[in-house]
């Protein structure tokens, strides 16, 4: 098949999680679309060190573009690493598949934003049900799909019972975080403990080009977009008329739709001519539609880890102890954590961060000063082969740091600058800072059953000569977290909706352009991502089904 005969329809730049979900949706309404996805990497859909538990080709692997950020001034200047999935299902085919919605005041604000209710929570839930199968029809059912496209199994319903379980639950119960009601993180308000939950069946992996079946859809792997094409078909007017291939192929289609994720989404408008002039400048790139906020905006979540020693590891409460549950098959089916925790942050501490930040006390109404989640905690039972540890993670899921995606070459060949701009404002050194302090008291202090009778102080760092423990300062806890902060793999907000496109994912200023896929995120979303792609991608699929 020569895909450069014919003009298709839709054309995909990238066939990741919103592509896969978009056009499935498309072509369900109108059979008779002819579609075109294109995308970088492979279909590793059959690939058992992919689909199977416990695959190891994931971050780091074959399918990973290994990014690097930019030298991160907040972080000693280090450069992170920032995979992101290469092949068809994009991030789904190598990312962890927590489950996680975030708050329904994030997507409020979404929707106060661009001022369009369909972006709100109650706009997105229909979307997020029709998008899972839960796998209770008891739990929350108003907030869960029973009939979507993604299995979300929980570490309940695999039957992973940690032996640590009780204990940890009593724990946070006994610094003040309470258990949610059906212990179910994914209903709108997450702050507690809920269950961990997973878009895997049994463990096996859902990329998303798999559930949402591409049956029907023709698709190009392995191939290189280099471009969009877009014409002057008027005077003053730009319309996207196809795409062109790295080598060199010309492609075209009634509607072009760039789905290629946060980092390479800005790439691609500017390598076009839509973007900045300044940057586009920089490299001769004619400019097209000189938008400024093409690539602003930028953020990710970020994350830091420490490990805690086991007292007594012949007791069998961490992966690798001779603990013969963990025998059991359905112990490697997923991440190996009872719970998902979200916490809010100390206010007087807040509000003296967002003054340093902004210059001027907040109003009482500031958004940040509503009770939201601002930190996630996961503690974690495979800490060491042997059993004898037990880490502790934590996630900024409301930075307010934002950096740029930017070109570093006019070239698709290379990738685009990465600025995640990490830790840059004083609210998130605050809530890093906070969060630590209460994974401290949790692991390390007499206040919690954890603390008193189960573990036996921090691992600590390579670089430092002490460990985490309640006596901590503020100052050892924040060069412990500039020396070990990383990325939570959710870049985000490098194509804004408002800024750069519309309410109905349409690039302002160019016809028959869209971006759908978290680069239009335009507000950092305190869940893990999946779930607002795959619920905005399924909005996506019937706004442009009636948009024709
Ligand atoms: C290691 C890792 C762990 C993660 N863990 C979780 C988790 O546990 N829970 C969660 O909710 N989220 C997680 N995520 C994030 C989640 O997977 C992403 O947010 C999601 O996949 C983003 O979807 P998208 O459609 O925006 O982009 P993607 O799914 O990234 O799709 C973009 C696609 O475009 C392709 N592409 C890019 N440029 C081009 C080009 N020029 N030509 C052709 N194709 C191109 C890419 O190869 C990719 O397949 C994780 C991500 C990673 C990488």
């Amino acid at each position: 098949m020569d895909s450069s005969d014919k003009l298709w329809d839709y054309v995909f730049v990238g066939g990741g999680l919103s592509a896969s979900v978009v056009s499935h949706r498309l072509l369900e309404h109108d059979p008779n679309l002819k579609i075109l996805i294109v995308e970088a990497g492979p279909n590793v859909s059959d690939r058992e060190d992919i689909v199977w538990p416990s695959s190891t080709n994931l971050i780091g692997g074959d399918f990973d573009w290994k990014y690097n950020t930019t030298s991160q001034a907040n972080l000693n200047g280090r450069n992170v690493s920032l995979p992101c999935g290469k092949a068809l299902g994009g991030g789904t085919a190598i990312n962890t598949n927590a489950w996680i919605r975030g708050d329904k005041f994030d997507f409020d604000l979404w929707g106060s934003m661009v001022n369009d209710k369909r972006w709100t929570y109650e706009g997105l839930l229909p979307y997020m049900r029709k998008s899972e199968r839960l796998w209770s029809d008891t739990i929350n059912t108003e907030q869960h799909g029973q009939e979507g496209p993604s299995l979300i199994q929980s570490v309940t319903s695999t039957n992973r019972h940690f032996p640590l379980r009780s204990h940890a639950l009593q724990a946070w119960g006994e610094i003040g975080i309470d258990a949610l009601p059906h212990l179910d993180g994914n209903a709108g308000n997450p702050l507690g403990v809920g269950d961990l939950q997973e878009n895997k069946m049994s463990g096996r992996r859902e990329i998303a080009s798999s559930v949402y079946s591409l049956d029907g859809i023709t698709v190009l792997t392995e191939t290189l977009v280099e471009k969009l094409v877009i014409k002057e078909t008027a005077p003053g007017q730009l319309s996207a008329v196809g795409i062109k291939l790295q080598n060199g192929t010309e492609i075209h289609g009634r509607e072009i739709i760039v789905s290629a994720g946060a980092v390479r989404s800005p790439q691609l408008l500017m390598l076009s001519g839509i973007g900045p002039a300044e940057e586009l400048a920089k490299f001769n790139i004619p400019v097209l539609l000189n938008n400024p906020h093409v690539g602003k905006n930028f953020s990710d979540h970020s994350l830091f880890y420490h490990t805690w020693r086991v007292k007594d590891p012949s007791a069998g409460w961490a992966l690798g102890s001779p603990n013969a549950l963990f025998r059991e098959p359905q112990y490697g089916w997923g991440t190996p954590t009872d719970f998902v925790v979200a916490s809010d942050v100390p206010k007087d501490g807040l509000i003296a961060a967002i003054t340093e930040d902004e210059g001027v006390a907040p109003e009482p109404n500031h958004p940040l000063l509503l009770k939201r989640t601002f930190a996630e905690h996961v503690f974690g039972y495979g800490g060491a082969p042997d059993g004898s540890q037990v880490t502790f993670a934590v996630v900024i899921m409301l930075p307010t740091s934002r950096g740029t995606v930017k070109l570093a070459s006019p070239s698709i060949s290379d990738p685009p600058l990465i600025d995640p701009n990490y830790a840059s404002t004083a609210v998130d050194r605050y809530v890093l800072r906070e969060a630590v302090k209460l994974q401290i008291r949790y692991a390390g202090s007499k206040e919690t059953v954890i603390g008193r009778e189960i573990l036996n102080g921090e691992v600590g760092a390579p670089g430092f000569d002490e460990q985490f423990s309640i006596n901590s300062t503020d100052e050892y806890i924040d060069a412990r977290v500039k020396a070990g902060l990383g990325s939570c793999y959710h870049p985000m907000g490098s194509v804004s909706m408002g800024s750069v496109v519309d309410t109905n994912l349409r690039v302002k200023g160019v016809n028959n352009l869209r971006v759908i896929d978290t680069s239009v995120i335009p507000v950092a979303i305190s869940g893990h991502l999946q779930v607002a792609a795959f619920a905005m991608a399924e909005q996506a699929a019937e706004i442009i089904f009636s948009d024709r």
